[in-house]
């Protein structure tokens, strides 16, 4: 998504107010588009600020995203300005640390609205960009420094290749022909900065799987395909997994194909390993049908949205405590036919686009809501459909010992119905992904060895 075409220079600014309220009323007046003039800036404000009362726009790092839908021709309006000295609101603490407020106004007819929050969402969860913004420079620096980050220039140093690499990058070849494999994955967050790849891999599809955006890679057209990931395990087979999971849902990988992985330490600008990963044994009989990776109705980004929220759910747990969670997605009719709620339904009431996962500020709601017992259903779509709901499936299939009650639904949900369940373990942090009543690991087994 090309961000830089929603903002012009004029209206990036030094905000001048101490509060949130004056903030956005300095960003509002910079968008001086005749259809916001008819409609009323006060209005505006005041859903703006709406908004922000039932759930906050900050992101973290710094950086608030309010944003409000409005009747007006063009698709998207932003104005960013920065306040280095945090902001106050309605006597709360949570703007203190806000440095950048990015103002975002949508048509009522941007259909992709969700997808322009992620994006921008995802530009700025990279700390070192708000850290670099954030230097001191002109107002001049500043508006070059937003309109070239949206513009997918993030100026970070880049690796040149070292002889080791190249090396790796050669037997990897060599070993992904004899091996008849169809796609080399090559981690990509090996190198700090983006990495240069330097050699282009004859008949075999080259996928380069990285947290930070497609954009960092010099690649000079030798790379087929991005998987652009959010959160990652530090241990390397579960980031592979996580990798070729996504992959397959998207269609990149077949679920009987070889794929030759290169990687290395993250940020070690030295690739270490090269693996050659069976999918199917990987996977298991979790994606036996082969057209079928996906449940019909589940999108593959609402997928991956919840197992990163799970991931990092496993990984961090809540408040420094760990958390056990149960995601059910997809085939949402006959999940509920299965399912009474254990509490109320923290999610009632709220609009579909307020409550559906691929809005960039569920996550912080989802994991708030990770303790409270039972499971979230969601549907294929995204919207949360209901949270705290127990689940009775009457097909209960066999799992290893040592799993309870939790594993057991989530088996169970997924062989009576077409949905697909996501746990994270509250005893242990692992992460498993459940279909078809098959199970595989996420997070958490050590499978493989120290790839
Ligand atoms: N049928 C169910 N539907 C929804 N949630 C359930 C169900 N059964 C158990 N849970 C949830 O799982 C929680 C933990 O149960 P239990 O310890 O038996 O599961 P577990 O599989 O061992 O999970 P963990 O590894 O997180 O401990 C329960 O407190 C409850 O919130």
């Amino acid at each position: 998504m090309h961000l830089e075409r929603f903002i012009t220079k004029s209206r990036i600014v030094e905000i001048t107010s101490k509060d949130l309220l004056g903030a956005l009323e300095e960003l509002l007046s910079v968008c001086d588009v005749e259809e916001l003039e008819q409609y009323g800036k006060k209005k505006l404000l005041k859903e703006l600020l709406d908004r922000e009362h039932t759930i906050t726009t900050n992101l973290g790092n710094g950086v608030a995203l309010p944003h409000v839908r409005v009747p007006m021709k063009r698709r998207y309006i932003m104005a960013i300005g920065r306040c280095p000295e945090g902001l106050t609101y309605d006597g709360s603490d949570d703007y203190r640390d806000v440095k950048l407020v990015l103002l975002l106004l949508a048509s009522e007819n941007a259909r992709n609205y969700l997808n322009a929050l992620a994006a921008i969402a995802g530009v700025f969860q990279d700390k070192r960009v708000v850290e670099r913004l954030m230097m001191p420079g002109t107002l001049n620096d500043f508006r070059t420094d937003i309109k070239a980050t949206l513009g997918g220039d993030p100026q970070m140093p880049r690796q040149k290749p070292t002889r080791i690499n190249r090396l790796i990058l050669r037997e990897a070849e060599k070993i992904a022909m004899s091996a008849r494999c169809r796609s080399v994955l090559i981690f990509g967050d090996t190198f700090a900065g983006g990495v240069e790849l330097t050699r282009s891999f004859k008949d075999l599809k080259t996928i380069l799987v990285t947290q930070a955006g497609a954009e960092t890679v010099e690649d000079g057209g030798k790379v087929t395909e991005f998987l652009p990931i959010r959160s990652f395990s530090h241990h390397r087979m579960s980031q592979l997994r996580s990798a070729i999971l996504i992959g397959l849902t998207r269609g990149i990988f077949e679920p009987d194909e070889l794929i030759c992985c290169v990687g290395g330490l993250p940020q070690s600008n030295r690739f270490d390993s090269i693996l050659v990963v069976d999918v199917a044994r990987e996977f298991q009989t979790l994606f036996s049908d082969k057209s079928h990776t996906l449940p019909p109705s589940l999108r593959p980004e609402v997928m991956e949205r919840v197992l990163a929220i799970a991931m990092e759910l496993g990984l961090e747990g809540r408040e420094g405590k760990k958390v056990g969670c149960l995601f059910v997605l997809g085939d949402t009719q006959k999940v509920l036919e299965y399912s009474k709620p254990l509490v109320l339904n923290p999610f009632y009431g709220y609009r579909e686009e307020d409550r559906n996962v691929l809005n960039p500020f569920m996550d912080e709601t989802v994991k708030e809501f990770s303790s409270i017992d039972g499971a979230f259903i969601i549907r294929g779509n995204g919207v949360i459909e209901a949270a705290g709901t127990l689940l009775r499936a009457p097909e209960y299939p066999d799992l290893p010992g040592g799993l309870g009650a939790r594993h057991a639904a989530a088996a169970a949900i997924t062989k009576s119905t077409r949905s697909l369940a996501i746990v994270v373990s509250e005893s242990t942090g692992q992460v498993t992904l459940f279909s078809h009543g098959d199970m595989v690991s996420l997070l958490g087994h050590p499978v493989g060895g120290n790839f």
